[in-house]
């Protein structure tokens, strides 16, 4: 496929929402009414079409990101759909990394909610471009102007008015656009329903000139010369404006803000003019930077079709029509398939099959992609998320992606052989389309082990394997994933000897072994001078001290933070092997771990409760009775928020107490904030349960 449209009119954008906002709500519209325009005469039916997961659509909630391309005043739009739950902001840093701006989704009768925070939060990590559409304005209690207010007391975000809702709840009617200072209004409420342009309505007059006035000095604040105009009486045309506004969504300067109703067609076709209007370009967003394959010095790749060809695997998944697919992002230059590519993350070459653009509802195949582009590449071998595909002769490392660790985890038992097989092919795709998933064998009692970021996270992947993959399985109860570190640092000297008939063995190590700062992982240095352990032997020493990491000793949980030192040693010179030296220094570290007083560390969360006020003390009550810290409450409209630090080991279930205690008006949620030491009745439980 050839270019179609110039890099400067594609705006690769995510949606992103507090769960329920009517993210999948807005998609959809949005799918319908550039579809419709674009080839007429075509209908949307059935059900959401971002969510085709069957998982999803019972649970309501949007999992995966998935792209999709649409077209709007000759522009191309590429939707990355972001998850709204916390189980999976791992997935929304994804998306937030590969797009260029996003629209953030608020309820109009609930402004910012708990997980609008985290995601804006995090898109302000990432610097991403944001503009606000106040959805379901014909909601009972939907609010404009507290739900504006609410973007600067929450996350302190810089909201200015492009629009004005004309009437509210049922009476909902339109908007009031400030930029040209008319009235859109919906006569009719069904699917693609369009809207007449009238006047403003005059008990509207007053608020629109007021909120005009604030849209025009936050727009002339960005430029000289409209500052100057402006203060010799002359405002910026429209067109000026547009400018201005898009000038201030690139650097941050303000967010815009925009109303309707998704559910009932009002306002969706102003927002997609906004994202035209509004949202970056690739070349908008400029360079981006990487390491050189080669050299490791630091590179910029231009968003040009004449640049070396570099893309970022972002998301891999089922498709089930095509099989396995990577979404990726085009960065620089072009790649046809049938060409080779270079993983430069791995260090392997791809072959490039087929290639796809996905649509609303359907897809279709492509020859070539071009920078700005977002394919579908299926078939890769070793390409997981997060790695660069790059050209081979100019080879690059975008930027790499973080991923927290898992803490819960849950054992899975396969009913019989042949699923055992299933469960493994299974269970190695899934690990593949999500970072956040890890799978491993327990050591000693050779079950698999799954591991993932919440109780919810792990519910969805066990489902998938049930439905999707027909695994037939027994599944145990979450449990927390605890560490294990020492707390004092400590000296010992350990001698392996074995040397009665034959070839007898002979290893001595001496190491000191301490606690390294919280989060700073392990270490190994070797101090030895002279030869006390020879150099041949040290990897043997590496090996032995990294078979006890990965189980500690109180409960067999791995060993986390911890720093050993090998400073003397001894050996023989017939006697003395790399084997020996594991086993020496195997010991040692056992024995430096009772030494150094293990303690037992477990996750613990950041919970936010969002409660009616008639509930506040149930619910602390409750937090407290499951060791929680209260940290703080606030009001947020007429409901009170209750923040806690609470350990994981005491929330499982949680959901189903919080709905009973308040009548199912209350709601919270959690994300991993640290480990921390567990109290010694705890670890005494948490030990003998495990013995
Ligand atoms: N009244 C009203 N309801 C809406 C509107 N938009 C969405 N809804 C409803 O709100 C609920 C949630 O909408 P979704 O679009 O599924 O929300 P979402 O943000 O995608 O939710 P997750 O996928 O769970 O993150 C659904 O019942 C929608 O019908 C709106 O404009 N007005």
């Amino acid at each position: 496929m050839a270019r179609t449209h110039a890099v400067e009119d594609y705006r690769n954008f995510g949606i992103m929402a507090h769960i329920d906002a009517g993210k999948t709500t807005t998609t959809e519209r949005i799918l319908f009414y550039t579809g419709r325009l674009h080839r007429m005469g075509e209908t949307h039916e059935g059900a959401a079409t971002m969510d085709f997961m069957a998982q999803e659509q019972e649970r309501g909630i949007t999992i995966t990101s998935a792209a999709t391309t649409c077209f709007w005043r000759g522009k191309r739009l590429n939707i990355i759909d972001t998850p709204g739950h916390v189980d999976f902001t791992i997935e929304v840093e994804r998306s937030l990394r590969v797009l260029d701006g996003a629209v953030c989704v608020l309820d109009g009768n609930q402004g910012v909610e708990p997980q609008t925070e985290t995601v804006w939060r995090q898109a302000d990590k990432y610097d991403v471009p944001r503009i606000v559409f106040i959805n379901k304005m014909d909601k009972i209690g939907a609010d404009f102007y507290k739900s504006v207010a609410s973007i600067i007391d929450r996350v302190a975000g810089k909201p200015v008015c492009l629009q004005l809702p004309i009437g509210a709840e049922n009476n909902f009617k339109g908007v009031v656009d400030l930029i040209e200072m008319r009235a859109l209004v919906w006569e009719k409420e069904e699917v693609g329903a369009d809207y007449t342009v009238v006047e403003i309505p005059a008990d509207l007059a007053d608020k629109a000139a007021e909120y005009r006035t604030k849209l025009v000095e936050a727009c002339v604040e960005l430029d000289d010369e409209a500052m100057n105009n402006y203060l010799e009486g002359v405002e910026p045309s429209a067109d000026a404006l547009r400018l201005l506004v898009r000038k201030a969504v690139q650097e941050r300067a303000f967010h815009p803000i925009l109303c309707g109703t998704a559910f009932k067609n009002k306002g969706v076709q102003p927002l997609l003019d906004a994202v035209v209007d509004y949202l970056p370009s690739p070349v908008d967003r400029g360079a981006i930077k990487g390491i050189d394959f080669k050299t490791e010095e630091e590179v910029v790749r231009m968003p040009s079709d004449d640049e070396p060809f570099s893309m970022l695997a972002f998301k891999i998944m089922d498709d089930p029509f095509v099989g396995t697919i990577t979404f990726c992002r085009v960065y620089s230059g072009k790649v046809e398939s049938g060409t080779t590519v270079l993983n430069s993350t791995r260090d392997k070459r791809e072959r490039v099959g087929r290639m796809l653009l996905m649509h609303a509802n359907n897809r279709e195949d492509i020859k070539e992609a071009c920078a700005g582009d977002i394919v579908a590449l299926a078939s890769l071998k070793d390409t997981r998320t997060g790695d660069t595909l790059c050209d081979p002769n100019k080879a690059v490392i975008l930027e790499k992606m973080e991923f927290p660790e898992p803490v819960i985890e849950i054992a899975i038992e396969p009913k019989s052989k042949a699923d055992q097989e299933k469960l493994g092919l299974a269970l190695a795709k899934l690990a593949n389309e999500d970072p956040s998933f890890r799978v491993s064998t327990d050591q000693e009692s050779g079950q698999t082990i799954l591991k993932g970021m919440g109780e919810l996270h792990l519910d969805i992947k066990v489902d998938i394997l049930r439905r999707t993959y027909k695994v037939d399985a027994n599944v145990g109860a979450p449990q927390v994933a605890y560490r294990e570190r020492i707390s004092k640092k400590v000296e010992v000297d350990y001698t392996h000897k074995k040397q009665s008939g034959g070839t007898g063995q002979f290893g001595r190590v001496k190491l000191i072994v301490e606690p390294n700062e919280p989060g700073a992982g392990y270490q190994f240095e070797s101090q030895i001078v002279g030869g006390a352990v020879p150099k041949e032997y040290i990897p043997g020493v590496e090996k032995g001290l990294q078979s006890v990491l990965g189980a500690g000793i109180l409960a067999g949980f791995p060993v986390v933070d911890l720093k050993v030192t090998l400073v003397d040693g001894a050996y023989h010179e017939v006697d003395s092997s790399a084997l020996a030296f594991e086993i020496a220094a195997r010991a040692a570290l056992r024995e430096a771990l009772q030494k150094g007083a293990s303690v037992l560390l477990e996750p613990i969360m950041k919970v936010e409760v969002v409660t009616p006020e008639d509930y506040t003390g149930s619910v602390i009550g409750d937090l407290n009775s499951r060791r929680g810290q209260i940290q703080g409450q606030d009001m947020r409209g007429n409901a009170v928020v209750v923040n806690a630090m609470v350990p994981l080991a005491n929330m499982f279930g949680y959901v189903n107490t919080l709905r009973s205690m308040s009548q199912g008006r209350a709601n919270f949620t959690m994300q991993f904030d640290h480990y921390d030491q567990v109290p010694s009745h705890v670890a005494a439980e948490v030990q003998a349960k495990l013995a």
